[in-house]
């Protein structure tokens, strides 16, 4: 189990590191356009378990959710520092 900014620290050293196989770093190569597509498609995922499915079913689409936001953030380079400033 990890926290928000957890996960944020780690997708960050993956940008960093750039391991081998890593999602992540497909993710980051792919685009901001593709970033966009994934927060977007996520989002509706999140969408429809909402109304549909189990709370379990639920919380792992805002987990994905979550995971691809952050992905577009460091794509596009911003802190949590930039966004948590907005709260
Ligand atoms: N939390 C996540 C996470 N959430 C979602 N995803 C990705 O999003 C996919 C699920 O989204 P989709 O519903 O679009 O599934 P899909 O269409 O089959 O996926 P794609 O073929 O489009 O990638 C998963 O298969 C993962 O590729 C994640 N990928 C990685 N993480 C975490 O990120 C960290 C770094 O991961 P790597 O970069 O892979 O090392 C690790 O802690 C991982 O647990």
């Amino acid at each position: 189990m990890k926290t928000f900014d957890e996960l944020f620290a780690e997708l960050s050293e993956r940008a960093k590191t750039r391991p081998e196989g890593s999602g992540t770093v497909a993710a980051l190569d792919a685009g901001v356009h593709a970033q966009g597509k994934k927060v977007l498609e996520e989002a509706g995922e999140v969408w429809i378990a909402a109304e549909h499915e189990t709370d379990d079913e639920l919380a792992e689409e805002v987990s994905q959710l979550l995971y691809r936001v952050q992905v577009l953030m460091i794509g596009r380079g911003l802190t949590l520092e930039d966004v948590y400033r907005h709260l």
